[in-house]
């Protein structure tokens, strides 16, 4: 498994107002969709691209897109649908497959209520969009849904990580695929409800209200 810190000074700014207490939903919406979009920069470094032949109004050139079969994105509900926007700004072909993972506050296992993604995932690049990584229950059930469909290469892009769920997820994912954790940062650790720390609270209900 590959770990990718985005260091930038935009992103911590961002993150930094994102993480604020007194940040409301509407400014924190707009910060989600607007660090997505950095992230994802750096996490399409490889994503596959074809050469091309083209004609300018000048010349004739070879240039690149990006190849088929179009990669997947994949919002994690609820808290990831924030995300969503800002990573198909930049990925406007990518197909979308939605899951829904909601963490059992008691036990910290993910219940899965939404799986609608293609049935053969072989052969394509797979962009998993979960704001918080806790204690990696969530992410390892996502992804072990896109192995099992046949995926090989996984990034997740995550606004925060915790210690304890990066480690939880390398043991769980193994040698099954290739994962790279693309994410603004890897914050000090998990307190005793499971919440990262200093972290930015329930992710969900900040874009979204408390339900
Ligand atoms: O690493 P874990 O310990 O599994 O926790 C992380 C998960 O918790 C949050 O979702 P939540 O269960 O709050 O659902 P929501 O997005 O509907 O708020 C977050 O968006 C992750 O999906
Ligand atoms: O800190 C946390 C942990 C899990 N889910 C969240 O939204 N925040
Ligand atoms: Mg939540």
């Amino acid at each position: 498994m590959r770990l990718h810190v985005a260091d930038h000074p935009l992103i911590a700014h961002k993150l930094t107002v994102l993480r604020d207490r007194r940040t409301q939903s509407p400014t924190f919406r707009l910060l989600v969709d607007e660090l997505v979009t950095l992230l994802a920069y750096e996490a399409t470094r490889e994503v596959r691209t074809e050469q091309v032949e083209i004609e300018t109004p000048v010349s004739h050139t070879t240039g690149t897109r990006l190849a088929t079969p179009r990669p997947i994105v994949v919002p994690i509900l609820r808290a990831g649908l924030g995300m969503l926007n800002g990573m198909t700004r930049l990925l406007p072909t990518a197909e979308v497959g939605f899951l829904g993972l909601q963490r059992d506050e008691q036990t910290l296992e993910a219940i899965t209520y939404a799986n609608r993604l293609p049935e053969d995932l072989s052969g394509r690049q797979c962009f998993v969009l979960d704001p918080m990584l806790a204690t990696g229950h969530t992410l390892i059930a996502s992804i072990d849904y896109l192995l099992e469909r046949g995926a090989r290469d996984v990034t997740a892009i995550c606004l925060l990580v915790a210690p304890e769920g990066l480690r939880t997820l390398e043991g769980a994912v193994g040698d099954r695929g290739d994962v790279t954790i693309v994410t603004a940062a890897v914050d000090e650790r998990l307190d005793e409800h499971a919440y990262i720390v200093p972290g930015l609270g329930d992710a969900g209900d900040r874009l979204y209200g408390i339900v």
